[in-house]
């Protein structure tokens, strides 16, 4: 196994007026690489808080952040921002996509600006990404011309055009019905199959019910967590997961 996160120490606090707020306190965490880890805990616990630390989109008040051989809490931002490019990738509840370019651009923008490679490799990889995800037929559509699920996936291309070790999500379903909820799960589980890290904060225990490992937080600390497994769509009872889930979720008191 090899260690792609590791967080030691780490604490975030916000001043806001006189007054201290400490959001993350003493967090402790280690992912591998290829796990699917999700976070879970009362809103306002400080998941998102967490997750944009880690990644480098916000700066911790003390602590160490080491993704792969990088020394996050020291990086210089210019450093930091090609690291955020070139080896993670980021999905959030609303989609953020441009609505002035069509899909496709969408996801190939980034890639683009990266300039690692051909603009021709690029719009080849951004097409075999979108046939994957079942969303090939609206390459040309503008944001007006697709579905909440379908959008969501669009973001899923493009923030695996530049093939990240890691993908943070925050509540990544969180604006999307059963139906494409599940959908964009079973396309992020497929995405982890094939060896991507991803680490999401959810509310929805169905969502967490389908990743490997679950944190619990609670008022800026990882209070338990429980491990799953890897969800199998095909041979993995995801109603026993649920229950499995739901009855640690109620010793905890959420
Ligand atoms: N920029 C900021 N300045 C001051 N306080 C902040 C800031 N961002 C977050 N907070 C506070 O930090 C705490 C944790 O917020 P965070 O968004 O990380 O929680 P969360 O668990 O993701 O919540 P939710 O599930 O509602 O999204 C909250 O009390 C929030 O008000």
């Amino acid at each position: 196994m090899m260690t792609i996160l590791k967080v030691q120490q780490l604490q975030k606090t916000y001043v806001v007026g006189n007054t201290e707020h400490q959001v993350l306190k003493n967090i402790q965490l280690t992912i591998q690489k290829g796990e699917f880890v999700s976070i879970m805990g009362p809103s306002g616990c400080g998941k998102s808080t967490l997750l944009y630390t880690v990644s480098g989109m916000d700066q911790a008040t003390s602590g160490q952040i080491t993704f792969l051989q990088h020394n996050i809490s020291t990086m210089a931002e210019p450093q930091l921002a090609k690291l955020r490019l070139e080896a993670m990738g980021f999905i959030f509840q609303q989609h953020h996509l441009l609505k002035n370019l069509n899909l496709f651009d969408n996801i190939v923008l980034s890639a683009y600006l990266a300039k690692k490679h051909s603009r021709q490799k690029i719009n080849t990889q951004a097409t075999q990404l979108m046939a994957k995800l079942g969303i090939a037929q609206l390459a040309k559509n503008d944001i007006t011309q697709a579905s909440g699920g379908q959008l969501q996936r669009v973001a899923i291309c493009r923030a695996l055009i530049n093939n990240p070790a890691i993908l943070f999500g925050d509540e990544p379903t969180g604006a999307l019905n059963t139906a494409a909820t599940s959908e964009v799960m079973d396309v992020l589980t497929t995405i982890n199959q094939e060896g991507t890290t991803i680490l999401l904060a959810t509310h929805d225990a169905k969502v967490a019910a389908k990743t490997e490992r679950v944190l619990f937080m609670l008022d800026g600390e990882i209070i338990a967590e429980t491990t799953l497994g890897k969800y199998d769509p095909i041979n993995s009872d995801l109603f026993k997961r649920e229950q499995q889930l739901n009855r640690w979720l109620v010793q905890l008191g959420f």
